[in-house]
């Protein structure tokens, strides 16, 4: 059994990594921390684990674990490396963006490999640290990266992408009030937000002479969890030669299908999976990508990597029913 460690143990990825990994075959939970619960039980913050596991937040860490994962914010993941040390032989998947970049892959010795199982995968599995994707960053890569790997990209995406609450953490904010949420919808760091960068390095890793832009606008949306994200460029192949070229990338990813169906969130809310849906209109290729930003943008999606580091097929424990509707 792979023995787990879970940092940030209140929060929603955390929440997320204990609902998948208390059914997931080959794992066990050994300690799941936190600095304002320790002592009580999991579901004093995630409610609806109630009478489904019966295990105490703790203060203590165990060094010993086969995994940790952290569910901390920006910058404390490093910070809680600094304080605290683990076995020579403990993995560490990171759902923060401390070591996302290749600037800042390398800390304290270990090098982090960028945890996207569809565009590094045989990386993955012989990592030891990994730098889980952001959730908008994930939706946007699998959304380009087959037109990256063909080298089709020659001009400016314009990205949109809308994201439930729950991508902005548990702890409340003015725009995750209820009362600000409800029936209304934003956009906040237009052309800024830190998700590009990532999103650029894995465009240049296939495609490295691509220098257009990337222009991105995220939306806050009324639901909580999700994210829908349109994407469109010039392309003059056809739409036949970009499907076929997209289900050729996708061909041994079991959580991307590939369609020209229109598609919705819900169709992958709750679940691992990735929907991407591709149509053209004169030379303007449009792609829609859905994923859960929380499984797939997250948890799922850190659970997939600790698979793959442990010799798993990547889709154990990883048999999500969608919500439907
Ligand atoms: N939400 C999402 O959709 C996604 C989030 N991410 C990233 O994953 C990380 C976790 O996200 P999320 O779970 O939403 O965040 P949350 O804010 O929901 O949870 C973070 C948790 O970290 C703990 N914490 C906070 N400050 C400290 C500290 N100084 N030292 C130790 N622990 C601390 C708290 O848990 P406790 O009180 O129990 O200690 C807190 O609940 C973030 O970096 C986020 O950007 C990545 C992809 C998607
Ligand atoms: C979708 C969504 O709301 N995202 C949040 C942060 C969560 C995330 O994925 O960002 P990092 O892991 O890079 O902190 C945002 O856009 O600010």
């Amino acid at each position: 059994m792979i023995n787990i460690g879970i940092i940030g143990g209140s929060g929603y990825t955390a929440g997320e990594l204990i609902r998948i990994l208390m059914f997931h075959p080959n794992a066990t939970i050994d300690f799941v921390y936190s600095t304002t619960n320790a002592g009580k039980q999991l579901s004093v913050a995630h409610h609806d684990l109630m009478g489904d596991i019966e295990m105490n937040f703790t203060d203590t860490v165990n060094p010993n674990v086969n995994v940790v994962f952290l569910c901390l914010g920006h910058g404390k993941s490093k910070s809680f490396l600094e304080q605290n040390q683990f076995a020579n032989h403990t993995k560490i998947i990171d759902l923060g963006n401390d070591f996302r970049l290749h600037k800042d892959e390398i800390f304290d010795g270990k090098k982090f490999v960028y945890g996207l199982p569809e565009l590094n995968k045989a990386v993955i599995k012989n990592a030891q640290f990994i730098a889980n994707p952001g959730c908008f960053a994930t939706a946007i890569q699998l959304a380009l990266l087959p037109l990256a790997k063909n080298e089709m990209l020659t001009t400016d995406v314009h990205i949109n992408a809308t994201t439930g609450s729950t991508g902005a953490g548990v702890s409340p904010s003015e725009t995750t009030h209820f009362s600000w949420r409800s029936n209304n919808m934003s956009h906040y760091k237009a052309f800024e937000h830190q998700h590009l960068g990532e999103i650029n390095q894995s465009v240049n890793q296939l495609q490295a002479d691509y220098t257009n832009e990337l222009i991105f606008v995220p939306n806050r949306g009324d639901f909580a969890r999700g994210i829908f994200a349109t994407l469109y460029t010039t392309i003059e192949e056809s739409l036949e030669d970009v499907v076929a070229k997209y289900e050729a990338f996708y061909k041994d990813q079991p959580f991307v299908t590939v369609t020209t169906t229109g598609i919705n969130m819900k169709q992958v809310v709750q679940t691992n999976k990735c929907i991407i849906s591709l149509m053209k209109k004169g030379n303007r290729l449009l792609i829609t990508s859905v994923i859960d930003n929380l499984t797939k943008g997250a948890s799922g999606q850190a659970i997939q990597n600790m698979n793959l580091m442990f010799g798993l097929d990547e889709t154990t424990g990883l048999h999500l029913k969608p919500s439907g509707f």
